[in-house]
């Protein structure tokens, strides 16, 4: 039991790369937390995929003892968050579990869209802001510019904000004392009845479904009886832990404490974020406002390239779905791909996520369809469709209109890129809402469909301006336009899953592009191959794909025999990544390839 004048809660935001979990690492190290021989770099990234990504998915947290310099001693609670778009709502929840933040900026680059939306977010959340400059060591930091970039842009004072070089170690005392005595101690009352957040929850394969809370009122201990009021369900505290990272067990925990348990709870689905948890016998008067669930907004098939591997894949879906309610999956059929699944992601992100870990910890070959966003399709007699797949768009005579959801966009980039930023938003159906600067730095806002951002959006922007741009988006409403479905045959046979929802003054660009992308994506066959592009049964665009002619491997004969037989080899692998259309061969890679856009 600590007293709340002990304790600090707080969370770091800052953009992608301008050194969040490094200073999370210093932090655990300078005060000992981990003995240096178990400190292993981002401690806080636990799966493999974040660490190779350098990205932060699953929110986490620490529990850190700080001598302060007043002599007394602390615990600070560090909740890690997610920098990236697709996990804004995992941030905006995780920051109601904590009072203050420390906003990183890259003292060499300055503010950027995901520093300015999870800064918000922070405010949003009533925290206290303690600025951080971080990598002063680099040359070309520029701490002076950057505390006036800060002012300016997200309009708190950064007067005080504390230099350091969360690499080298520099300055990370100050950033202790500055949580210590710049971000206020939680309130609570010890004696009330216990009144806790779920502020997350995971499958862990030994222990089952962990649950981290932030306790408000009362205490909570091992053996309590606790009832998660709006899902309804008691349950009795098997373990009760803090993490440091690694678990320790506590005999209690109570106001402004964070902390994780198990309850002998079946599957993470049964506990839901933003719950409030009370004592069965002595519940709180007033839960919590809760929140709502992230919904999935953009939906793709999942195939396997072997169809005898469905089940596996079955398998490896329900796994993942365990640890992670907000990726929704059912079973999908379609013509040319078999037996798979239809699954809903957050954004492209964690879409690509998923498919990585399938791919990689199941070793699965996987097909993934043309990614698509939740079209609104209004019918003639008034009833209105939510189309997930463009497969199952219905027949367009009895459709009265189509809507699509749209985004607000917030983008940030150097003058010199922003003449081609605004190109690229122009072409993808943007309308410019707003455009201001900061210093040399434009920032625009633009009104997108996110049908157009959800594909090669991200990856577009960051190759015209060079990797400089950064991007954030909120999901706003839906709007009605002029949306067709097109369909792609490949000899003649309409290959459903490369169906894709375009705008009807794009379609014939788009058709165009796609057949000349497959045109190259498929290799020769025997016989010349039709590939068209057809809205309803109007054909919009053709290429003809020659047949082959002569024996490609032919010129190897006789030649160096291990170029040979790398080349047999890599036709081995490749054919394993083939798919059979009717009498055509389609190689994986030519789903999502197909519908990459040159703009
Ligand atoms: N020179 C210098 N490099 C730093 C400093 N802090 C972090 N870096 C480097 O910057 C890069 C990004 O740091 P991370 O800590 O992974 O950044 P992050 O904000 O946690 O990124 P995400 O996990 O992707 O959100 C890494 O290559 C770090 O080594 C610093 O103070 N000085």
């Amino acid at each position: 039991m600590t007293d709340l004048n002990l304790i600090r809660n707080f969370s770091i935001v800052a953009h992608i790369d301008h050194g969040k979990s490094t200073l999370a690492d210093r932090l655990i190290q300078s005060t000992n937390t981990v003995a240096d021989r178990d400190m292993k770099a981002q401690m806080l990234d636990s799966m493999d995929i974040e660490r190779e990504r350098g990205i932060t998915i699953k929110a986490n947290s620490v529990r850190i003892e700080y001598k302060a310099q007043d002599g007394e001693t602390y615990i600070l609670n560090l909740i890690d968050t997610p920098g990236h778009v697709d996990f804004a709502y995992e941030v905006s929840r995780s920051m109601q579990a904590v009072e203050g933040s420390l906003l990183v900026v890259d003292a060499s680059q300055g503010v950027e869209a995901q520093t300015l939306a999870n800064v918000y977010h922070a405010l949003d959340a009533d925290h206290e802001i303690v600025p951080v400059l971080n990598k002063i060591d680099l040359p070309a930091a520029e701490p002076e510019r950057v505390r006036k970039n800060i002012e300016d842009v997200i309009g708190i004072d950064a007067s005080d904000a504390v230099e350091i070089s969360a690499k080298t170690g520099l300055g990370i005392p100050d950033v202790l004392e500055a949580i210590v005595t710049r971000l206020p101690a939680p309130k609570g009352d010890r004696d009330a009845p216990l009144k806790a957040m779920l502020v997350d929850s995971w499958y862990d394969a030994y222990l089952g479904v962990v649950v981290m809370i932030r306790v408000i009122d009362g205490t909570i201990k091992k053996g309590d009886k606790i009832r998660m009021m709006r899902a309804g369900a008691t349950y009795g505290i098997d373990k009760l832990s803090v993490l440091k990272p690694q678990m320790v067990d506590i005999a209690e925990l109570g106001p402004g404490e964070i902390g994780i348990f198990t309850a002998s709870i079946k599957q993470v689905r049964d506990t839901r974020v933003g719950d409030t948890i009370t004592h069965d016998k002595k519940q709180t008067a007033e839960p919590l406002p809760g929140f709502k669930p992230a919904q999935p907004v953009v939906f793709c098939g999942l195939f396997p390239v072997d169809s005898a591997e469905f089940e596996d894949l079955r398998n490896a879906i329900e796994k993942l779905a365990l640890n992670d309610a907000s990726f929704s999956s059912e079973m999908e059929t379609s013509a040319a791909l078999g037996f798979g699944f239809r699954c809903g992601f957050l954004g492209l992100l964690h879409l690509e996520v998923i498919r990585d870990r399938l791919e990689r910890e199941y070793d699965i070959d996987l097909i993934t369809t043309a990614p698509s966003v939740i079209y609104h399709v209004h019918m003639k007699d008034g009833t209105m469709v939510e189309l997930h797949n463009p497969a199952d768009m219905p027949d367009m005579t009895y459709v009265d209109h189509i809507q699509e959801p749209r985004i607000k966009a917030t983008i940030m980039v150097p003058d010199e890129y922003l003449g081609d930023v605004l190109k690229l938003c122009q072409d993808r159906r943007g309308v410019q809402i707003d455009l201001t600067y900061a210093g040399s730095r434009a920032m625009v806002v633009y009104d997108l469909p996110l049908n157009e951002v959800v594909f090669d959006f991200y990856d577009r922007l960051k190759s015209v301006t060079k990797g400089y741009a950064s991007f954030d988006y909120v999901m706003t409403d839906y709007q009605q336009d002029e949306l067709v479905k097109m369909s792609i045959l490949v000899n003649e046979e309409p290959v459903d899953a490369l169906s894709t929802m375009v705008h009807r003054h794009r379609a014939e660009a788009r058709g165009r592009g796609m057949c000349e992308k497959l045109k190259d994506l498929i290799p020769r066959h025997m016989f010349k191959i039709p590939i068209q592009a057809a809205i309803g049964g109007k054909v919009i665009a053709r290429e003809t794909l020659a047949a082959l002619r002569k024996d490609v491997t032919a010129k190897c004969y006789g030649g160096d025999a291990t170029r040979k037989k790398k080349l047999l080899e890599k036709q081995k692998k490749g054919k394993k990544k083939m798919r059979q259309f009717g009498r055509v061969e389609i190689p994986q890679q030519a789903f999502i390839n197909a519908l990459k856009m040159d703009d």
